[in-house]
């Protein structure tokens, strides 16, 4: 039997769902845990999760509470969002064999420990082996079939190709690293900067504007990155700029959706997770610890928590003073 043959998914929201289609679709087998058992045995009977309503699970996945069950595979994919994870991973940490593979697939940075994702894993799974996946990737898209690209990371670059081999399939592409803090800090400040470019679209900015903030925005990420010592091509890749091209551009992202309703003025959506509200204070703590400039950031994580309007924001980032690109 091929070494990772089986494969669970901790946590059935959008996203775990979508990704236990692409592991059936490359041949596992695979397990869905929903924490919830009522959850769990609905979305078993009627093959539909209604956090990914349009998607019929295929006939394969088995959907289980159990946790003990899900932690009984070759590889696990933990797809909770990033300030669960710590919660989702200690509860199945107790029934993982030595040296199970624990993937991370939530993007953000844990609060008060300013922890990354695999940090997280590595604490609440000590015997697991922590990687990352992440990229520029809609659940539905991924879920429907079309055409994805993602970044794997893990210190081990053998075990990420092997992982990127059990996963893989022609519509959905991982690409292998070892550089897991690149692949880590770009999903997680992604999310903080669509919020920004949702609220340049929502103020009729324009999109020279929405381009002038993308770029900028891709300058302070990158700048974190190689503080937290990242590599540039890992930033410059998928899960760096891709993520942040494709989440800046369209109301799909639930984060650019968050910033649009702020900048019109109106409510943010309801029950829609946007991780880059949760991530924007952390992220500007781990800037400002590591003596990195992120404006952008900045003026979100301040709007958010109502310590600056939006046309303050906005004035104060375009009185910055003039200086070298
Ligand atoms: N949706 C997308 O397109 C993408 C999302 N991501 C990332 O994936 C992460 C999850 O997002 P998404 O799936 O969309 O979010 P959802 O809100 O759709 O789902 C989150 C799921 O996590 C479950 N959960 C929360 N805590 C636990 C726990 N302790 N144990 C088990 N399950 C738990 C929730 O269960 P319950 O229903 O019981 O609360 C819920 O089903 C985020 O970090 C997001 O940024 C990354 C790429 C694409
Ligand atoms: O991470 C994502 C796309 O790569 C999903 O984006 P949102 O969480 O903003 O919807």
């Amino acid at each position: 039997m091929p070494a990772h043959m089986s494969v669970s998914v901790i946590g059935a929201g959008a996203w775990g769902t979508a990704l236990a289609e692409v592991a059936a679709r490359a041949g596992r087998k695979v397990t869905l845990y929903a924490r919830n058992a009522e959850h769990a045995a609905q979305i078993e009977a009627t093959r539909i999760n209604p956090k990914l309503a349009g998607v019929r699970l295929q006939p394969s996945i088995a959907v289980t509470s159990d946790i003990a069950a899900a932690a009984r595979a070759d590889i696990i994919l933990a797809v909770t969002p990033a300030q669960h994870l710590r919660a989702a991973v200690g509860h199945l940490a107790p029934h993982l064999a030595p040296a199970t593979p624990v993937i991370a697939c939530a993007k953000g940075i844990e609060h008060g420990t300013h922890k990354f994702m695999t940090e997280v894993v590595a604490e609440a799974a000590p015997r697991a082996v922590p990687a990352i996946l992440s990229g520029p990737s809609f659940a539905d898209d991924v879920a429907r079939g079309l055409p994805t690209a993602v970044t794997l990371a893990t210190g081990d670059e053998e075990l990420a190709r092997a992982l990127v081999q059990a996963l893989g399939s022609a519509t959905f592409r991982p690409y292998h690293t070892s550089d897991v803090r690149g692949v880590e800090i770009g999903g997680a400040a992604k999310n903080v900067l669509a919020i920004a470019a949702g609220i340049v679209v929502g103020k009729n900015l324009g999109a020279s504007a929405l381009a002038a903030l993308t770029t900028r925005g891709f300058s302070e990420l990158a700048r974190l990155g190689r503080a937290c010592g990242a590599r540039t091509e890992t930033l410059a890749g998928l899960s760096g700029l891709g993520d942040l091209l494709l989440s800046c551009s369209t109301a799909q992202s639930r984060n650019f959706a968050l910033g649009l309703a702020l900048g019109r003025g109106e409510a943010a959506p309801v029950g829609k997770l946007a991780e880059g509200a949760f991530t924007a204070p952390v992220l500007c703590e781990l800037a400002a610890a590591q003596k990195v400039d992120m404006p952008v950031s900045n003026a979100v994580a301040a709007i958010l928590s109502d310590r600056l309007t939006i046309d303050a924001a906005i004035e104060g980032l375009l009185t910055r003073p003039f200086k070298a690109e």
